[in-house]
């Protein structure tokens, strides 16, 4: 991992080319240099042995396109979805398809969490230091906003000084071995999760509600802190279809996870969405794995968890696109511990809403919230017994028109010496308190691993 990559050599010869050609004396609010450049090295590698304290990384399910950041040019932190589109609008003015990467708490009316200070209710970054991939090659850009409006000779001063400020941070390589686990947590113990499907059965019993994905926690704390460049990277290395995210806040503070939702894609106009729910573990052998297969494609209840999942999204398109159409219908996804039933949408954005406008229409689809999705977020704040944070809410990148986020699941939350991992499971009428505890689990399988637990 440790990468001999150096910023400053990059962009030295353009920045002395704007130096020595003034033009004008003021400098624009935003000041961004880009290069295309063959790239050798992983972008993950370049993220995470650079020491600076705010970084991300971002790689979509089907590998279309690969974002991470470094350092801050500017960050939005916000208590709405219109505020960070105002925090946005000058940037996008200038150049509309600059892309932030972020994401915003599951239940953005709720009091955050201790844990879940650092990242708020909504924030997005814009790096100073942005390389992205795609179809078309490789490209790094370094971003400015010149928000005191500095003459132009200083803003290219001050460009130059934060990258060989990068290039003398000393290169970071992940930490090796086990960790040396002092406590583990499980929030809520199994009797506590039992009681608590018990009371969610009921109340869907009663009709109020079809669907309701409750979820658990499990807290891991360590004698040192956690180091969450060797659990991302660890989970980097697993061979899967699916979205890889890692927002790093401050030293030691990140939301990172390898998550099979897409929540959307948004490409000049095309929307693309997924339905996930139902699930089974993989088999022991090709034999077995194809029995549960059957087994889940098969099974009443799993449909119908699914179908919630499916009815709202197809919905969901209707009211924001044309030519909605289905793409596949009730297929297996098959992941590294479990495999779900999967339904993937099309269509073509008719109005010209945000990005962050559809993530927020979308948003909790009846995977992670639950069905009708209305009175969901406040039936979870009475039933789970903490706070979900970011867990289960969109993350990803956007620019004013395009976008793509995940849903934060299969998803742990690094905070200093606590490592907490999430896990969900949607309850419906024909659940079972102890088959979502096992469910929940295999959906925990991915750091089970990483972190040696039996
Ligand atoms: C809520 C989670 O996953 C969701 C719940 C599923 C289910 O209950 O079958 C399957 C996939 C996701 O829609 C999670 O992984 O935390
Ligand atoms: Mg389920």
């Amino acid at each position: 991992m440790k990468s001999e990559f150096f910023f400053y050599p990059l962009f030295q010869e353009e920045i002395d080319r704007l130096v020595q050609n003034p033009g004008r004396k003021e400098a624009r609010y935003l000041v961004r240099i880009e290069k295309e450049m063959v790239l050798t090295d992983p972008i993950l590698d370049l993220i995470l042995s650079c020491q600076t304290p705010g970084k991300f990384y971002y790689s979509a399910k089907d590998d279309l396109f690969e974002l991470g950041g470094l350092g801050n040019a500017l960050v939005i932190e916000a208590a709405s979805g219109d505020e960070v589109l105002e925090g946005f609008r000058r940037l996008w003015n200038r150049d509309e398809t600059i892309p932030v990467f972020g994401g915003f708490a599951f239940d953005a009316e709720e009091e955050i969490a201790p844990e879940w200070g650092p990242f708020g209710r909504y924030r997005f970054t814009l790096p100073l230091i942005e390389i992205s991939r795609s179809r078309k090659g490789a490209r790094i850009c370094v971003n400015y906003i010149n928000k005191k409006r500095l003459p132009r000779e200083q803003v290219l001063r001050e460009i130059a000084d934060s990258l060989q400020s990068l290039d003398a941070l000393p290169r970071l390589s992940p930490t090796a071995g086990q960790p040396a686990l002092a406590d583990k947590a499980l929030i809520p113990e199994k009797p506590q999760w039992n009681r608590m499907i018990k009371k969610a059965l009921r109340t869907i019993l009663e009709g109020d509600l079809k669907k309701i994905v409750l979820a658990r926690k499990k807290v891991f704390t360590q004698k040192d802190r956690w180091d969450p460049v060797q659990i991302v990277a660890a989970l980097a290395g697993i061979s899967e279809k699916s979205c890889l995210f890692y927002y790093q806040i401050e030293d030691g503070v990140a939301f990172l996870g390898r998550s099979p939702e897409r929540l959307f894609r948004m490409h000049n106009g095309t929307l693309l969405a997924d339905a996930i729910a139902g699930t089974r573990p993989r088999g022991k052998n090709p034999f077995d794995d194809q029995r549960l297969e059957a087994e889940l494609l098969n099974s009443p209840k799993e449909l119908e968890e699914h179908r919630f999942v499916a009815g709202f999204i197809e919905a969901r398109m209707h009211q924001l696109c044309t030519d909605v159409k289905v793409e596949s219908r009730e297929e297996i996804l098959k992941l590294k511990n479990v495999q779900h039933i999967i339904t993937r949408y099309s269509g073509r954005s008719q109005k010209n809403f945000s990005p962050l406008a559809i993530a927020e229409a979308f948003h909790p689809t009846p995977a992670v919230g639950g069905f009708p999705q209305e009175e969901i977020r406040s039936c979870l704040r009475r039933y789970e017994p903490f706070r979900r944070g970011w867990y289960a809410a969109p993350i990803g990148w956007m620019n004013r028109r395009n976008a793509d986020f995940a849903v934060g699941i299969r998803s742990a939350l690094v905070s200093g010496k606590t490592l907490h991992i999430f896990a969900g499971a949607g309850i419906v009428s024909q659940s079972n308190p102890h088959a979502e505890w096992n469910e929940t689990e295999k959906k925990m399988d991915n750091f089970a691993a990483i972190l040696g637990e039996v």
